[in-house]
């Protein structure tokens, strides 16, 4: 459990992080969003005392991240994929952290393994591509197998193979009752990851939901009937709210599909078309993100 408690993060001349109070929950993905620059960053610095907070606190599994006993056994963290000596092979980095932290020589070789590393283990870290360097860091957030994971960007530089691979484990550490928080500009990506979402804008938090929530509040169905005027005040009266389409489909709110086809058929209206149109988070995303975007790009 990660828990933030009006979490502020004031550089000079700008808030980062304002005001932030959110339980990240274990068992589920918490999918981390909001544009850039809106605190993401800043605040999983604070959770592992990489950035101290000018108000509030984090704490994870209860504490401070300073007072953790062994920080690598309790949180594993992929924020800065570059921080590392590049003259360095994969398991040599590994090995000095797993030594430095009091953690078994044969971990390195299981998470090498579990990262899809092993055929370059040997080698200089140098040479590695973006997305070995991604698969390395992930390697290091699992070194002390922890019960909370912080994932900033984890996917980025990553191939499909990749991608899938990195949302299958995340949804296999989540499973297994950790705490995962995993940020990611990918909104496809994270509609098929998170289970739940925290939603940052200029450092504030917009929206601390479940995804079927955030996805179900503007959840529409189409309906198309040779009967549209019979079928709109039917579906009036049960309480939807009803728009029409130039070309005579209804775009129904407030009622689901069931609903919908119920009216219809106690309403004896014949039906051509009915289908759910599913919201994808990129359109629940602007909505709620839409104020405050700071870098915005020209209008086009
Ligand atoms: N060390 C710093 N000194 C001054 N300002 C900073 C510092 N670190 C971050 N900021 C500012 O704080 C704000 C939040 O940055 P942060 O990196 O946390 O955002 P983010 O949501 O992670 O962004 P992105 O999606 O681009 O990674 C930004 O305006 C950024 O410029």
């Amino acid at each position: 459990m990660i828990e933030l408690v009006g979490l502020t993060k004031r550089y000079r001349t700008r808030t980062a992080v304002d005001g932030l109070t959110v339980t990240v929950r274990p068992g589920r993905v918490t999918g981390f969003l909001g544009p850039n620059g809106s605190g993401k960053t800043t605040t999983m610095r604070c959770v592992l005392g990489l950035t101290r907070p000018t108000a509030g606190a984090a704490t994870v599994l209860g504490v401070p991240y300073a007072q953790l006993p062994a920080p690598m056994r309790a949180v594993g963290a992929l924020v800065d994929p570059r921080a590392r000596h590049p003259g360095r092979t994969a398991h040599a980095h590994l090995l000095a952290l797993a030594q430095s932290n009091g953690l078994p020589r044969s971990r390195v070789d299981e998470v090498v393994e579990l990262v899809g590393l092993a055929a370059v283990a040997d080698e200089r870290v140098r040479g590695f591509s973006l997305g070995m360097g991604q698969r390395l860091g992930i390697a290091v957030a699992l070194l002390g197998d922890p019960e909370v994971l912080l994932f900033d960007e984890p996917v980025n530089g990553l191939d499909p193979d990749g991608i899938r691979w990195v949302r299958e484990l995340v949804r296999d550490l989540a499973a297994e009752g950790r705490t995962v928080l995993v940020s990611s500009h990918l909104m496809s990506e994270m509609q098929d990851t998170a289970d739940h979402l925290v939603v940052l804008g200029r450092g504030r938090l917009l929206a601390d939901v479940p995804m079927a929530e955030l996805l179900g509040a503007d959840a529409v169905v189409r309906v198309r009937t040779p009967q549209t005027a019979a079928l709109a005040a039917a579906l009036q009266r049960a309480g939807g709210r009803v728009a029409r389409d130039p070309d005579g489909t209804l775009q129904v709110r407030g009622l689901d599909a069931e609903q919908v086809g119920d009216v219809a058929f106690a309403t004896g209206v014949r039906l051509h078309e009915l289908t759910r149109a599913t919201t994808s988070l990129e359109a629940a995303y602007y909505a709620l993100t839409g104020e405050d975007v700071e870098y915005r790009t020209g209008e086009r």
